[in-house]
């Protein structure tokens, strides 16, 4: 298609960014957290991230390499190790998101060195 040849990354890390949804099927990592429902969320946490702020970056191409992508990501992971405590269903599902994530990362990683 004429997208793939204007904007194959964009492509490619929109793909990405569907399989590593599909990981959040509680769809916790999907929005910002709500600083009305976690109002000290900002004192634990300097960067938030999540999949819709990381969507809408692919679509403005602030993405220009995988390890850009793959920054934003570790963080969603990393932001909810660190303010949920361990016994809690919010980091049972970092630690899952980031085995099963990591995998789809890979794979992404060797198709941008075929996409070029
Ligand atoms: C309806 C209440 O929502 C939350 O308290 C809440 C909602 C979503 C959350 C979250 C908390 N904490 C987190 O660390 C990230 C992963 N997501």
């Amino acid at each position: 298609a004429l997208e793939l040849q204007l904007q194959p990354f964009a492509v490619l890390l929109r793909h990405t960014l569907d399989q590593l949804q599909e990981k959040d099927n509680a769809s916790i990592f999907a929005e910002p957290v709500s600083l009305d429902e976690v109002p000290d969320y900002l004192e634990y946490i300097q960067t938030p991230m999540d999949f819709l702020t990381m969507r809408q970056k692919v679509e403005s191409h602030k993405y220009k390499t995988m390890d850009e992508f793959e920054l934003d990501f570790e963080n969603i992971i990393n932001n909810c190790l660190m303010y949920n405590a361990k016994d809690t269903m919010f980091y049972r599902s970092a630690t899952r998101l980031r085995d099963q994530g990591g995998m789809v990362i890979r794979a992404s990683r060797r198709m941008a060195e075929r996409v070029g």
